[in-house]
């Protein structure tokens, strides 16, 4: 298959934009320069993108896609289908199903689905311990034999040091990441949102910030003993980000992630106590938020992940007490970060398509294309210049619990594809 994308901007070095025509033949990016069109011959398709903003696909270090366990919520087929509406093109899928993958067998068993189902590149995380809260090890050369991505208990953090020093012990073995939902479960006291303020005029049991850095800081020395590479998921406070802006300078090889959700609203934007805005971590008070933005600038936090956690609707209605925790993520992230980021002056262009898509793949090896000739084709094709109303109607997502409903954004996707394969498309270009 040999088609052309015409009339597109890419993001050069500096963040220069530069309009460009790309040419696609077997997966492969053959070509990008000007005019394409009128020197490569029988083009079996051409997209003419009019203007739209190109890049390498992204890829999102975390998301849930249920499967298998909790398919009311959310399937490998619907949830790899929303991740290429958000112009993903290989996503990393957390192991908090039913039954966990924490055998061979069960890691084997989800990509047979992946095979079938996904519509972009699915890499999928084993357990750290056996069914997430047991003390018990998975055993680690075996999963990655198996083609686990990396380790995490995510939706549930390691709750001894022991356990997850000889977790990483393991890991660091293999040269595979521990991948960390921190969260003292002997901290949280009942809290649902983030202690504060807003929780006491909401009359909502609070949250403390030592749930998740705690953890973060017990983790950092741990990773430093055993010399893994350690991740930190969905970072939400200042305390950890101080955290790990130490570790890393100490040569700690930690890393972190943070989610669009929490950069963008704070437990201040809660307008009432309704699940809607619920989720783990919670979202932080506006000085986390700022030492977000702040960690995300000079680099303490490497790459923006979503956390897509579907839910069934009925789990998400009631109060904060009663709902479950999560929302969804893949199909507004990047129009979210770049309306509120990019358009804003806080980031470039340039740093947004690092966060989100070359950054992940660096750090953990991915192999991806990365819009260059030669590479294999991931890519994203965006419209960055006309506003859309965020509407969970046009979700391929089962899940539509979104705190963003309604929401003017800039950045929706037109087109996705995944190795040459479009994988996503806006109707006018099927
Ligand atoms: N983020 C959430 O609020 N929920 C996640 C679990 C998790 O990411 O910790 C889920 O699986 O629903
Ligand atoms: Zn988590
Ligand atoms: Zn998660």
């Amino acid at each position: 298959m040999k088609f052309i994308i015409t009339n597109g901007k890419i993001v050069e070095k500096g963040n220069t934009l530069k309009q460009v025509d790309i040419l696609v033949t077997d997966g492969k990016i053959q070509a990008i320069g000007k005019n394409l069109l009128a020197e490569v011959s029988d083009v079996e398709k051409v997209y003419d993108v009019k203007g739209a903003l190109i890049t390498p696909g992204l890829v999102d270090l975390h998301v849930h896609f249920r499967q298998p366990g909790f398919e009311y919520k959310e399937t490998i087929q619907t949830g790899s289908l929303a991740a290429a509406h958000g112009g993903y093109t290989t996503v990393c899928a957390m192991p908090n199903l039913n039954p966990t993958p924490d055998t061979p067998e069960r890691v084997r068993a989800i990509y047979d689905i992946i095979k079938r189902d996904a519509s972009v590149k699915v890499l999928q995380y084993a357990t750290i311990t056996e069914n997430l809260r047991s003390g018990v090890l998975v055993d680690y050369e075996k999963m990655v034999e198996s083609g686990a991505f990396a380790f995490s208990n995510d939706g549930v953090g390691v709750q001894t040091a022991g356990t997850m020093y000889l977790a990483m012990k393991e890991a660091a073995k293999l040269g595979k990441a521990i991948v960390a939902h921190v969260e003292d479960e002997s901290l949280m006291f009942g809290g649902v949102m983030h202690k504060g303020k807003r929780s006491e005029e909401l009359g909502i049991p609070g949250m403390l910030s030592v749930v998740e850095s705690s953890q973060v800081a017990r983790d950092v020395l741990l990773a430093e003993s055993t010399g893994v590479h350690y991740h930190v998921c969905h970072v939400s406070t200042k305390e950890s980000v101080r955290v790990i802006r130490d570790a890393k300078r100490a040569g700690i090889h930690v890393t972190c992630e943070v989610c669009p959700h929490h950069l963008i609203l704070a437990d201040e934007d809660i307008p009432e106590d309704n699940a809607t805005w619920k989720m783990n971590p919670p979202l932080p008070a506006k000085e986390d938020q700022m030492a977000l933005i702040e960690g995300v600038l000079d680099g303490t936090i490497d790459v923006i992940a979503t956390d897509h956690a579907p839910h069934a609707q009925s789990e998400k209605v009631g109060k904060f007490t009663e709902g479950a925790f999560g929302i969804v993520g893949s199909e507004n992230a990047f129009e979210l970060m770049f309306t509120h980021f990019v358009e804003t002056g806080i980031i470039t262009l340039e740093k947004l398509i690092d966060l989100m898509s070359i950054k992940p793949a660096e750090l953990f090896d991915i192999p991806t294309g990365k819009l260059k000739v030669g590479d294999v084709a991931d890519i994203a094709v965006f419209d960055i210049e006309n506003e859309i109303t965020i509407d969970p109607n046009t979700f391929e997502s089962k899940g539509v619990n979104t705190p963003f409903v309604n929401w003017k954004v800039k950045g929706d996707t037109l087109l996705t594809f995944v190795e040459g394969k479009l994988a996503w498309g806006k109707e006018e270009y099927k």
